[in-house]
């Protein structure tokens, strides 16, 4: 099968002009088949903020409601989509932006209110994920770039967690190539101690995952990232990682650096 490589890029990256630069060039330079899914929490919720809208989060999901939808929809399929596309391409990467309703490549459900009402977030349709038009793609030389956004298939954008897009889609592209999903953030990996940048745990199996989550050294965003990454290796995906941006392009090698999820 041939390669492909599945990157999630998130918020505190994407904040950050240096070090999103340096992981553009850097992805740029994969050769290959490739996807870049992108976060971008950070620049909503300052935008939000500009526009008197208060961002909510349960869960590591954010309360999306009619006013917070549009401002979602705005900053990540407009701003930050279209700047990571123009930025690749000036790093000559033949980039096109893409939100989960084009192509209907991700169909998603209205989350079903039960304790919590998380307004228009989106759970993935994973039965009916569409990677016809993804593969076209991928075909002729062009990188697909997903802002963390799906449909409902009535009309209605829906806002859905960009770490959970990037294991669906590697999920579904696993029938068809040899995947490694990376999830690329501001750290080396998951640290063993989150105040020590060094302390990088090289690899994490279900034993060492129980462990840690035991031992509460787990908190905030690498929980969700886990549990994807997990999912992701459950259901067929070859390897996933997680490491830091600046680590992308040696990441898609045999020598790579941050933590193993297997
Ligand atoms: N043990 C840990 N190792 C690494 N990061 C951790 C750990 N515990 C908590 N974190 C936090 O999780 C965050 C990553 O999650 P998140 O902010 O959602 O990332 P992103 O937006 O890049 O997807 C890190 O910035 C860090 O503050
Ligand atoms: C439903 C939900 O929470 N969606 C996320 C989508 C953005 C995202 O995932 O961004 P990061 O990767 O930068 O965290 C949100 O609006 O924050």
């Amino acid at each position: 099968m041939i390669d492909l490589f599945i990157i999630k890029v998130g918020g505190n990256v994407i904040d950050n002009p240096e070090l999103l630069q340096t992981f553009l060039e850097k992805f740029a330079a994969i050769p290959g088949k490739k996807i870049l899914i992108h976060g971008g929490g950070k620049i909503a919720t300052r935008i939000g903020d500009k526009l008197g809208i208060e961002s909510k989060y349960v869960d590591g999901r954010r309360i999306t409601d009619a006013d917070t939808i549009d401002v979602v929809t705005m900053v990540y399929g407009g701003l930050v989509n279209k700047q990571l596309v123009a930025k690749l391409q000036a790093n000559g990467c033949n980039a096109i932006g893409l939100t989960g309703a084009d192509a209907n490549i991700i169909p998603a459900v209205k989350r079903p209110v039960k304790e919590i009402d998380y307004g228009f977030v989106g759970d993935i349709r994973t039965e009916i994920l569409h990677t016809g038009p993804l593969k076209a793609l991928l075909d002729t030389g062009i990188t697909p770039v997903f802002a963390p956004l799906t449909h409902d298939g009535n009309g209605q954008i829906l806002n859905t967690n960009a770490d959970t897009i990037a294991s669906s889609l590697a999920i579904a592209l696993s029938q068809h190539y040899s995947v490694r999903l990376i999830y690329c953030f501001e750290k080396k990996g998951v640290l063993r101690d989150p105040a020590d940048d060094e302390s990088v745990i090289n690899l994490i199996n279900k034993e060492i995952y129980q462990q840690l989550l035991e031992e509460k050294i787990l908190t905030d965003g690498i929980l969700p990232k886990l549990q994807n990454a997990f999912g992701a290796i459950d259901n067929g995906v070859k390897e996933v990682l997680i490491g830091h941006a600046d680590d992308v392009l040696s990441n898609t090698t045999p020598k790579v650096a941050g933590t193993l999820i297997c």
